[in-house]
């Protein structure tokens, strides 16, 4: 397992975790590389996941030659996925390679980045579409985006998670790069979601990118600057 604990988040750890996010972070990877190492490390995350949360059990097979005992992973059904548009959707079809019958949520979140960041380190956020599926108490929430800065979207997204449901058998937030800032501001708010993240960057510049981070996810992947 390559998961490690780091105070109130959980650091993924692969050595493939940290090969693909440096080329995600390298300025000279183009659009569809960029959008490719996505969708890649959300796979990866998404075997992490598997390998390092979720139980497995032993069963009964009959191979062609005699029956042996083999270990499956329990709940690989019973898992939601909720896609934080836009820059998540690379990133959730990775995911969506490890937990191929997962229910998926869509939760379309954007800063306001013309208001600008507040004295508090938070940026008014913009929640235009949601569609989440029913959450039952044997699943297993995972909401993704890969960048988690001050923390605000992932605030607002959890909001409506939770209005929705409150009992699940687990909450993971999975990013591929965070703040510190934000990873305390939404551990404060929602005590209740296990944060995982490939890395912890040093800070935020004034204008709430995360430095050294890789730039602006979305619009590297959708080709939009
Ligand atoms: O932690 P925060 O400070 O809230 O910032 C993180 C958010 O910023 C990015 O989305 P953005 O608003 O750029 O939308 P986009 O995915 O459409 O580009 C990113 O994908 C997160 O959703
Ligand atoms: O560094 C950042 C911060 C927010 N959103 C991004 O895509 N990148
Ligand atoms: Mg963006």
């Amino acid at each position: 397992m390559t998961i490690e604990d780091r105070d109130n988040a959980y650091l993924i750890t692969h050595a493939l975790a940290t090969d693909t996010l440096s080329r995600l972070r390298d300025v000279e990877t183009e659009q569809v590389a960029f959008r490719k190492g996505l969708v890649k490390l959300g796979r990866i995350c998404g075997y992490e996941i598997i390998d390092g949360a979720m139980e497995t059990e032993y069963v009964p097979v009959q191979t062609p030659l005699e029956e042996t005992t083999g270990e499956r992973v329990k709940g690989l059904d019973d898992v939601v996925i909720i896609n934080v548009l836009r820059a998540a959707t690379p990133f959730v079809e990775g995911l969506l390679k490890a937990f191929p019958r997962a229910k998926q949520g869509v939760i379309s979140a954007g800063r306001d980045e013309e208001a600008g960041m507040t004295a508090d380190g938070e940026f008014p956020i913009t929640i235009d579409y949601v569609k989440l599926p029913e959450i039952s108490p044997d699943d297993t929430v995972i909401v993704a985006d890969p960048m988690l800065a001050t923390g605000s979207t992932m605030v607002a997204v959890l909001d409506h998670v939770l209005a929705e449901a409150d009992d699940f058998e687990d909450l993971f937030v999975l990013s591929a790069v965070s703040a510190p800032d934000g990873l305390v501001r939404v551990s404060e708010a929602v005590p209740e979601a296990d944060l995982l993240t490939v890395a912890i960057d040093d800070r935020l510049d004034d204008e709430g990118f995360i430095v050294p981070g890789l730039g602006d996810a979305g619009d590297r992947a959708f080709r939009t600057v």
